[in-house]
């Protein structure tokens, strides 16, 4: 429907409409997962913990970049992740092993980043704490 937009004259009143449409629509997203992923809540909460500690321990600027893209890594590929949960349970709601191969694919990525971003924890929190 959206690519009709391009080809009629909208009035720009409607394009503000849609564009807070959009993002009403992101942010029933982010709490759709937020309310349904048990995951999620436990990454949201290792992001305040390491939020609050970037602010006792006086992190620097570079510090506090790769903790942002590094929290940011993990709470995306969980979102892509509980997506990706949705298709495949919409596509394929009997046992299939494609199925189980996307879901166990996708809970990898998540794992990885989340192993990543305890790494870099450790990287950046480890001298401050026990120096
Ligand atoms: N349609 C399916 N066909 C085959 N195996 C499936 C299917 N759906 C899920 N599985 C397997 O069962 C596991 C658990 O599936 P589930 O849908 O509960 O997701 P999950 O990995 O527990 O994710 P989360 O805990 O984030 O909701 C998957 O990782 C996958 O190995």
């Amino acid at each position: 429907m959206s690519y009709l937009c391009w080809a009629l004259p909208v009035k720009p009143t409607t394009k503000t409409k849609s564009l807070v449409k959009s993002f009403y629509f992101a942010v029933t997203g982010l709490a759709y997962a937020l309310r349904t992923q048990r995951n999620m809540k436990i990454h949201l909460a290792a992001a305040l913990c390491t939020v609050g500690f970037g602010f006792r321990y006086a992190v620097s600027s570079v510090e506090w970049l790769i903790l942002v893209v590094t929290i940011m890594a993990v709470i995306v590929s969980e979102l892509m992740n509980t997506a990706l949960e949705a298709v495949v349970d919409l596509a394929s709601p009997g046992i299939h092993p494609l199925a189980k191969t996307a879901k166990d694919v996708a809970a990898g990525a998540v794992l990885i980043s989340a192993i990543s971003a305890v790494i870099i924890g450790c990287i950046i929190f480890y001298p401050k704490i026990f120096r």
